[in-house]
């Protein structure tokens, strides 16, 4: 019988990463979403084209064989569909997950087979899955909960490709960077064994890779793109191009490498040439890639577990260096009020109302007596001092 994925999110990369692995892996793809305009194009078009742009030219791949349901209005044929399902990704932003583990749940208690639906989540946090796991949990009866592992497993995962927003008249066809890495753990499956989808890299520890990528390409990403917004640049090429952002990232990137190489079993020759490999991707002009989609949502980055707050709180516990992470944490408060954005409006009226030392405690989550904590209160004052 046909392998089935059930893929929550048909945005930039449920389309261009998540679906593109698993058709190569000959599941069926069904994707749930709740914008209709995406629903509508993929139950009307019966493929698209995924194209991979880089300095040796462009190759594109067509993906076909998936059909798509909207949540919002087909919920009962979404559970019917993860009842019988193989494996369940989604690419929906890490505030999102809340929202889809009600109808996961119900998939999931409505499971009859001998093994486990696989659910793997697809975003850029540390321990999304988890997160997503106990939000089902949390809509799942009581009485249901000790069963759960046979009915399905949870694993985290780190995914690693660059997909900008896409033109206008793009329609669900996705312009993508070549390079990927989609690492996957492989403990939570146990006796049944994890899926066979041959882009992911099974690992028992995801620590190390999770953190380098969000530590590095993450860290990287939005530095260059909040020094980028505030000088004026469009794109995040545009901002690399500027020698000034370019010698500031990598300062971001050498304090992020010492936590990654003196924590992880990752050398520091190993870790030089990731943070090369990764500043010559997120400076590819190929990908017109927005600075305001890589600052957005500055509050979920400006967060504890984050690419700013999570490596700097590290580094101030193992008495390293943080100061350039700290430059990156005042560009980023300074991305108040980008239109389209929520959360830098919301980051703008928290900047107002609260005091520096209240701010910093409700944007970051850091105790009051944490070693970073003065830090950054420092920052919050300076900006706010400049709103003043
Ligand atoms: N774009 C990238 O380069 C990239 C790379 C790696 C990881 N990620 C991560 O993948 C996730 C998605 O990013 P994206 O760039 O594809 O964003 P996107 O906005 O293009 O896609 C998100 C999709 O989720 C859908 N959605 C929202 N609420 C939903 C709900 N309740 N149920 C079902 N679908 C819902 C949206 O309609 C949209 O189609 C984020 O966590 C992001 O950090 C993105
Ligand atoms: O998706 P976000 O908002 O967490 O971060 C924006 C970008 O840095 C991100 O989407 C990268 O393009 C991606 O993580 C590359 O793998």
């Amino acid at each position: 019988m046909e392998k089935k994925a059930i893929h929550f999110g048909g945005g930039n990369i449920g389309r261009g990463f998540v679906a593109e692995f698993l058709h190569a892996a000959g599941f069926e793809v069904v994707f749930v979403d709740v914008m209709d305009s995406i629903i509508n194009s993929l139950q009307t078009t019966k493929s698209y084209q995924v194209t991979e742009v880089s300095d040796e030219g462009e190759s594109t791949k067509t993906i076909t064989n998936y059909r798509a349901i909207n949540s919002k209005t087909h919920e009962a044929d979404v559970i019917k569909e993860i009842s019988t399902a193989d494996v369940v990704t989604c690419a929906v932003g890490p505030n999102i997950l809340k929202f889809i583990a009600p109808v996961i749940a119900k998939g999931i208690d409505a499971r009859k087979g001998p093994t486990p639906l696989a659910v793997i989540a697809c975003e850029n946090a540390i321990g999304a899955t988890d997160t997503l796991h106990g939000f089902i949990k949390e809509n799942t009866a009581q009485d249901r909960l000790e069963s759960m592992p046979d009915r399905a497993r949870f694993a985290n995962s780190a995914i690693d490709r660059i997909v900008p927003a896409q033109a206008a008249d793009s329609g669900l066809n996705v312009r993508i960077e070549k390079f990927y890495e989609w690492a996957v753990e492989s403990t939570p499956f146990g006796e049944h064994g994890h899926p066979d989808i041959p882009a992911i890299h099974w690992v028992s520890n995801l620590e190390p890779y999770i953190e380098r990528k969000l530590f590095t390409v993450n860290t990287g990403h939005a530095t260059a793109a909040y020094y980028g917004y505030n000088a004026g640049k469009k794109t995040i090429a545009e901002a690399l191009h500027d020698s000034r952002i370019r010698d500031i990232v990598r300062a971001v990137l050498q304090e992020t490498a010492s936590l990654i190489v003196d924590k992880h079993e990752i050398s520091a020759a190993e870790q030089q040439e990731y943070v090369e490999t990764i500043i010559a991707r997120i400076s590819n002009h190929y990908l017109e890639d927005s600075v305001e989609r890589v600052g957005r949502a500055p509050m979920r980055k400006l967060s504890r577990k984050e690419r700013f707050i999570g490596p700097a709180a590290q580094l101030a516990e193992r008495g390293g260096k943080f100061e350039s992470l700290l430059g990156s944490v005042e560009m980023a408060l300074r991305f108040q009020n980008v239109e389209g954005d929520d959360e830098s409006v919301e980051l703008a009226k928290v900047l107002k109302e609260n005091s520096p030392a209240d701010a910093t405690v409700q944007l970051t989550g850091l105790d009051r007596d944490h070693p970073l904590f003065p830090h950054v209160v420092k920052v919050v004052d300076g900006v706010q001092s400049e709103a003043k």
